[in-house]
């Protein structure tokens, strides 16, 4: 079974490359002021182009998703017109109308995430199902975290269990090169997204870790 996988939180341009090199499905750049992978949204456009013509030169598949938190208008606007993801990120509480009209008037493939802690959340996803490309369902974070993302935290991955999906989706949260077999297996995901777990410190990301995680994955 061929899994897809996202390294999520690229901050430099030799990550951005390995994990190319190593077949990453996508690659996620943050716009998140808090967050310690922050990029502006010019050094997202160059670390976007850089991937992109590095991709293609390799004869890759790799696609560039900006992920945003909650953005207006404006923010999406700039995104489209000067970054030029492959797809958008919305990991704040977007609803399902306001997902619907981002999708209308900027034309970019969309992935919405979704917090999880219970079943109910989530079958709760299903409003978005026909304005998204995929869906991400990653844990809820803890009420503490200061962070809507990439905080290390799991969900009981069993409750994705014959989630009745219409598009392929990402699991998300707590994932590393030692768990992602077990998360498949259990979740029965064929899209994985990891940031944290391929990080030596927030923000940092390991160049082994990311390599011995997607081979986890091209392994299953
Ligand atoms: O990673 C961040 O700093 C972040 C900040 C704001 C919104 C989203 C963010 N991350 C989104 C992701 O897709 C992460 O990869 C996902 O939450 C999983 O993270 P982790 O549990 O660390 O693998």
């Amino acid at each position: 079974m061929t899994i897809l996988a996202k390294i999520c939180g690229i901050t430099d341009d030799v990550s951005a490359r390995i994990a190319i090199d190593d077949s990453a499905g996508m690659l996620g750049f943050i716009s998140f002021p808090k967050s310690p992978r922050h990029l502006d949204l010019e050094r997202m456009a160059q670390l976007i182009a850089n991937a992109t013509s590095y991709t293609a030169h390799m004869n890759k598949k790799t696609q560039c998703v900006s992920v945003v938190v909650d953005p207006d208008d404006a923010l999406l606007e700039t995104i489209a017109q000067n970054v030029r993801p492959d797809l958008i990120q919305l990991h704040g509480h977007e609803s399902p109308e306001r997902v619907r009209h981002i999708r209308a008037r900027f034309g970019i493939p969309l992935i919405k995430a979704i917090s999880v802690e219970s079943r109910a959340d989530v079958l709760a996803a299903a409003p978005y199902e026909e304005v998204v490309e995929h869906l991400l369902f990653d844990a809820k974070p803890p009420k503490d975290a200061t962070l809507p993302g990439g905080v290390g935290a799991r969900f009981d991955w069993t409750l994705m269990e014959g989630y009745p999906s219409l598009r392929p989706w990402l699991l998300a949260g707590g994932l590393n090169p030692w768990n992602v077999a077990e998360a498949v297996s259990q979740s029965k995901a064929k899209m994985v997204d990891v940031s944290s777990g391929v990080e030596r410190a927030p923000g940092l990301k390991d160049a082994a870790l990311i390599s011995q995680f997607l081979k986890a994955v091209k392994g299953l």
